[in-house]
């Protein structure tokens, strides 16, 4: 029998965008197809493929951490195993979604998947997605500056992600009006001209028809609709829409890798590291902590599981810049992480994964020590 190539959707986005929340919406959303999720994560911990694992219904979704590193890029040798893994499990998939590292330019797995024949045989780029922190956009936190490396970096990554995407999805955009929205398209527009479709993401919803199954990468292929958002059209009140919602009439689109590179050189500035504490927490000391942190250095992601004294399941702590938060919603805690109430003693310790642009890791853990006098290491 002859096997159709596995369509793959490349999720990509600066840290923190939001990706892995607009996924778990999708898996929850997604009731046809049988999907293999990739979570690739620039820490040594996976935070986001937990919470995934944790989203995802029946046995529908397939999971696979890749922690620590940057996939398809330069040496790594986790892709290749991955891709013949999902190629071996081909009759239970029907759409591959890897979502790529904050820290990552999509352009290193959509090289891989055109230059090695065999991948090319077995795997069809579906579509590459690039989620936007809309906020940030508009405060101008992916501008570059001349004297400022890590932003430099940053807009430097940002523009890498966007250029290589089909569609730029404006997220975390619930308190934004509809002149915020077109003055981050224009931003898009003059930062990515080649981007074809931007979509509008309420609370990091997609409706699966604007993100799964658009073959924008497969020749003759009869052309879909592209809409906005049902929400979109309900809640903005945008009175025209967004350049570039329908598409119908356009070729299959061809990304010019070989004029773009992606970063195979990876900025060495950019540091992840983990800390880990014993003993519970006081979430107020610890929040002052993490706002101390995150004002004394460049860092740009906080995630993890803190647990806090009296409490039968950990806090999801999400970091991005100054924006910190804790939540206690069973639904954002992996159940591996929740231990039985009268059984404090089994706790495991809290985990926090810190990323940003040469960070210092002892300075972080001193100013974790000090605020929260517990033992942070
Ligand atoms: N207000 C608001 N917050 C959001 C939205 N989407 C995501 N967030 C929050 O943004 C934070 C980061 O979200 P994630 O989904 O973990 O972001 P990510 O892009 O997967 O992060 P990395 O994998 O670390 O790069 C979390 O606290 C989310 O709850 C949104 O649409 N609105």
């Amino acid at each position: 029998m002859i096997q159709l190539p596995l369509p793959i959707t490349i999720v990509t986005g600066f840290l923190g965008a939001g990706k892995t929340t607009l996924l778990s919406n999708l898996l929850r959303e997604t009731k046809k197809r049988r999907l293999a999720i990739v979570v690739n994560e620039f820490g040594e911990a996976s935070i986001d493929g937990a919470l995934l694992r944790d989203d995802s219904p029946g046995d529908r979704v397939q999971v696979q951490d890749v922690a620590n590193g940057l996939l398809a890029y330069g040496e790594d040798r986790v892709f290749m195993p991955l891709m013949a893994q999902l190629h071996a499990r081909r009759a239970l998939i029907d759409h591959v979604v890897i979502e790529t590292s904050g820290l990552a330019a999509p352009s290193a797995v959509m090289e891989r998947l055109q230059s090695d024949d065999v991948l090319a045989e077995r795997f069809v780029l579906d579509a590459s997605l690039a989620i936007v922190d809309t906020p940030l956009l508009l405060a101008g936190q992916f501008d570059a500056s001349a004297s400022d490396a890590a932003a430099n970096s940053i807009a430097d990554l940002f523009c890498q992600q966007l250029s290589h995407a089909d569609i730029v999805v404006l997220n975390k955009i619930d308190g934004l009006d509809k002149h915020a929205l077109i003055e981050a398209e224009t931003r898009i527009r003059a930062l990515a001209p080649s981007v074809r479709f931007i979509e509008l993401a309420y609370q990091a919803r997609l409706e699966s028809q604007l993100t799964l199954g658009l073959h924008l990468h497969t020749a003759a292929q009869p052309i879909h609709a592209h809409r906005q958002p049902t929400s979109t059209q309900a809640s903005s009140g945008l009175s025209r829409p967004l350049d570039g919602h329908s598409h119908s009439g356009l070729a299959p689109h061809l990304h010019g890798l070989t004029t773009h590179t992606h970063f195979h050189e990876h900025d060495p500035g950019w540091q992840s590291f983990v800390l880990n504490c014993p003993q519970p927490q006081n979430e107020a000391a610890l929040m002052r902590a993490l706002a101390q942190v995150s004002s004394d250095q460049a860092v740009m992601r906080v995630k993890g599981f803190v647990y806090i004294e009296g409490a039968c399941r950990p806090l999801l702590v999400q970091g991005v810049r100054t924006r910190i938060r804790a939540y206690d919603e069973p639904r954002h805690i992996a159940h591996s992480r929740a231990s039985p109430c009268n059984n404090q003693a089994q706790q495991s310790p809290s985990e926090l994964v810190f990323i940003g642009y040469h960070i210092n890791r002892e300075s972080v853990a001193e100013t974790l020590r000090r605020f929260t006098t517990t033992d942070w290491h």
